[in-house]
């Protein structure tokens, strides 16, 4: 593996599973704990004037906490690298996942809809907007339950959600048509367009508007006509509409969707809006156990967690926290105690 000095003792790194424009993602455990980890890598050299981006995206992940986005554990950075220590989803990419089943059906679409809507709704609630959501950046942890990522293009309009954006971005399959068309737009209407090209996908198996040639993508994208399989029924059509409208204006907003008949049926609540799970309460189970490996009390312990550093006193204690939340026995490992791991022969 190519040497981190900066994780070394803290992180065992594994194999690489993602690699995109500026960055890469290795999985990784977290030695203390012995879970597994996502670690993103960014090299500074390569980011360009992609450099805020990231500043975004940590500003963005260290004020979320949600159940279903891939939760920030610890930030590090040095002279030339960005290393952010993120939630594992073992399950992989929701696309694949439709691909493989062909498509969902209706119940199965509904129940990952709500999780997405219930995400989107929090992030909203605090100001940000994603301006990215596609499949590839909904993730599936091990109990298949969703999990949002890639927030480096989200954004939180000065004006709060009534702000004006400017800057077109995303991808182009995704995107709104008055982001394609360059016009300024307000973050919350895009994801509501975008969150329709997924649930489409999750019903069809396949999206609304595609094409090998952009201009022509955008052509059908502002349109807005797309294809209605037989097999939709007439309240997932209704929905559907409703969500990819392209007048801005008459698209169904957030807070309808949270309690709209179709995302309700089969479910006696509408979504909670704040399903998050609030890591940074105190447990003092958590700050004991650490307290006593770090040879402290645990007011000094909690004193030092409470500043929210990111650092690995947060990591360690959120996957504490993540263990205990899956009734799972909170342990750390001594200085010198490997755990056991099936043995390579190396
Ligand atoms: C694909 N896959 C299969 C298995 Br099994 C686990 C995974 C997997 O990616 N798990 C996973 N857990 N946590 C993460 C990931 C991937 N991952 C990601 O952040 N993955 C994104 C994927 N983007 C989607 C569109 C463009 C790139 C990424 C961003 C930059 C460079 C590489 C990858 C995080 C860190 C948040």
């Amino acid at each position: 593996m190519a040497p981190y000095p900066v994780l070394r003792g803290l992180y065992e790194l594994d194999k690489t599973i993602g690699c995109g424009g500026f960055a890469k993602v290795k999985l990784a455990t977290h030695i203390l704990t012995g879970e597994k980890v996502a670690i993103k890598i960014m090299e500074k050299r390569s980011l360009g004037e992609n450099l805020h981006r990231v500043r975004v995206e940590l500003d963005a992940l260290q004020s979320l906490s949600h159940r279903h986005i891939s939760q920030l554990y610890q930030v590090l950075e040095t002279e030339s690298h960005f290393f952010l220590v993120v939630e594992y989803c073992s399950g992989g990419e929701l696309f694949d996942h439709i691909v493989e089943k062909n498509r969902l059906s209706e119940k199965e679409a509904r129940a990952a809809f709500r999780q997405i809507l219930s995400a989107v709704a929090y992030l909203h609630s605090l100001g940000f907007v994603h301006r990215d959501l596609k499949p590839e950046n909904v993730l599936l942890d091990k109990d298949l339950n969703m999990k949002l990522i890639d927030f480096g293009l989200c954004a939180k309009p000065s004006g709060g959600l009534t702000g004006f954006l400017y800057t077109s971005c995303g991808s182009p399959t995704y995107a709104a048509p008055e982001l394609v068309l360059g016009k300024k737009y307000l973050g919350h209407e895009v994801d509501v367009w975008s969150m329709g090209v997924l649930l489409y996908a999750l019903l069809c198996g396949f999206l609304p508007f595609d094409d090998d040639k952009i201009d022509t993508l955008y052509k059908k994208i502002l349109e807005g006509k797309y294809e209605e399989p037989a097999w939709l029924t007439a309240e997932s059509r209704r929905l559907i509409r409703s969500m990819l409208q392209t007048d801005p204006k008459k698209r169904v907003r957030v807070d309808e969707l949270l309690s709209h008949p179709w995302v309700m049926r089969g479910f006696r609540e509408p979504i909670p809006l704040n399903n998050s799970c609030n890591m940074k309460e105190h447990d003092s189970q958590c700050v004991n156990i650490l307290a006593r490996h770090k040879n402290i009390t645990p007011e000094e312990m909690w004193e030092l967690l409470s500043k929210w550093k990111y650092d690995y006193n947060t990591a360690t204690y959120f996957l504490m926290l993540n263990r205990k939340r899956r009734g799972l026995p909170v342990r750390i490992f001594g200085p010198g105690a490997t755990p056991f791991r099936n043995y390579r022969n190396n």
